[in-house]
């Protein structure tokens, strides 16, 4: 039977197929496990005097409350110190692999699956956390789940789960220079909305597509989730076995062999049908940046604040109101015009090793503005050496930038990298809402290009902006 991308790899992982509209049940073959959603789960098999069913089909490290200095120091904050200690205490107790801070495999959970080539191409991932759909990138259908979930699986290995319906987001054309994969993203959830996803797996198809990175393509799928989608995913191809072989967890030999020839299967038949389509041309793309509180609130660089007044429907002219008075943003600024106080390159929308490049090639030989803080924190610690062996953290330091160790950091004010209230920050991370960075922190979204070039003019900026 034709099937996307999507249905294939849902048909291959069903354990019971739900009667009368009953959920699913699925087979998970990878769950991703880290400090902030997993306490509660263990202590529910804890009660329940439960093993994990598959620890070799589960890992965690440490991410969102670890700081990205001192990292050898005891954790200050009391309330991150038992997360860490409580997520190492269960996985001592339950047999779960972890890469705790300091080991250089820990990183944000969603670049360390990636980097380790545990993510491979037709398998079902889960993490509680939304931003599990990254995995997509490699042809996987990934998705984050809740508490509860997390607990069903580390219990069982399955999941009971209604299946999704499949939209197609095709782009086609090429990617003028200066634009990337966060310009794309960005101008895909400014078209269909924050919800506009709502209940569907996002399939990315096109020339575009297929000419990005694996680095980008993960761009993409990590904010599937920021237009209200439960998954992301793109067909895997040459690039992806590439970047895959060889990787520690990769399979080798025969293995590889087979599992290349199953991995060539994953992609939409010609003639399957999609729930809904939606095009975009990717040679019609500048620079984003976001101007409000939410990802969906975005516009090219060489737009202007918006005017409430402009906007027709009553609850979105109040919406755009209200985000301008928290962005204490005047309507008809230019964005170019918008002076920053810091700028923030990491997270797992933009913290690789090709997202670090590409701001270094911005900041190679340059200083950053005088009244901009720069914060470079690599996705995970293995990033970091490499950036290291690059040179890039001499570049970063040259530049004035401060370059950290592995984590969450800045995406999220849950440990010491925040922004003090009434801070601006260009950010490449993907959630803007207010108080995300820390509280009455003000953030726009922007790409690792825009947030170099922002960091040397000291306005929202994109390379052209700042080239010398
Ligand atoms: C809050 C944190 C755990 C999180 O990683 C959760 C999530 O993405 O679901 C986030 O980025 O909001
Ligand atoms: S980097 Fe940000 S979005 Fe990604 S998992 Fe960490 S907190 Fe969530």
């Amino acid at each position: 039977m034709l099937g996307t991308l999507a249905e294939k790899v849902w048909r291959d992982h069903v354990v019971r197929r739900g009667e009368a509209g009953a959920p699913d049940l699925l087979y998970i073959d990878l769950h991703l496990v880290h400090e902030v959603t997993s306490p509660q789960a263990f202590d529910g098999l804890r009660l329940a005097n439960r093993p994990v069913r598959r620890p070799d089909l589960t890992i965690a490290t440490e991410d969102h409350n670890t700081p990205t200095e001192d990292i050898f120091a005891p954790i200050k904050d009391p309330v991150s110190r038992v997360q860490i200690e409580t997520l190492r205490k269960n996985c001592e107790e339950f047999g779960i692999r972890l890469h705790p801070l300091g080991d250089d495999e820990q990183g944000i959970v969603h670049v360390v699956g990636p980097q380790l080539g545990l993510t491979q191409p037709g398998m079902t991932v889960v993490c509680g956390d939304s931003h599990t759909s990254t995995h997509g990138a490699f042809g996987a259908l990934a998705f984050g789940i809740g508490t509860s979930e997390v607990e069903h699986v580390l219990a069982t290995q399955t999941l009971p789960l209604t299946p999704f319906k499949t939209m197609a987001i095709t782009i086609e054309g090429d990617l003028p220079e200066g634009s990337t994969a966060k310009d794309i993203i960005l101008a895909v959830i400014a078209k269909i909305g924050t919800g506009g996803g709502q209940g569907y797996v996002l399939e990315y198809r096109g020339k575009a597509i297929e000419q990005l990175s694996m680095e980008a393509r993960m761009t993409i799928c990590n904010m599937s989730i920021e237009a209200g989608a439960r998954a992301g995913m793109i067909a895997p191809d040459e690039t992806t076995f590439e970047y895959l072989k060889g990787r520690p967890h990769a399979p080798t030999g025969a293995d590889w062999d087979a599992a290349v020839a199953y991995w060539k299967t994953l992609k939409t038949d010609e003639g399957a049908t999609f729930d809904a389509e939606v095009t975009l041309n990717a040679a019609d793309l500048e620079p984003f940046v976001t101007w409000g509180t939410n990802p969906g609130q975005g516009l090219p660089l060489s737009g202007s604040v918006p005017d409430p007044k402009d906007v027709a429907e009553a609850a979105e002219r109040e919406a755009v109101e209200q985000a301008l008075a928290y962005m204490d943003l005047a309507p008809g600024t230019k964005l170019r015009d918008i002076a920053v106080d810091a700028v923030f390159i990491g997270s797992c929308t933009n913290g690789r090793i090709e997202d670090l490049r590409a701001a270094a090639e911005i900041m190679r030989g340059r200083t950053k503005h005088p009244d901009v803080r720069v914060l470079v924190v690599p996705g995970s610690a293995r990033v970091r050496l490499q950036a290291q062996a690059e040179g890039l953290d001499q570049v970063f330091t040259d530049f004035g930038a401060d370059f950290r160790f592995a984590g969450c950091s800045m995406c999220l004010g849950m440990n010491p990298d925040q922004l003090a209230p009434g801070e601006r920050c260009a950010s490449t991370s993907n959630r803007n809402f207010e108080g995300r960075q820390g509280k009455g922190g003000r953030t726009h979204l922007v790409s690792p290009l825009v947030a170099a070039a922002t960091a040397i003019r000291g306005t929202l900026s994109s390379p052209a902006d700042v080239k010398e």
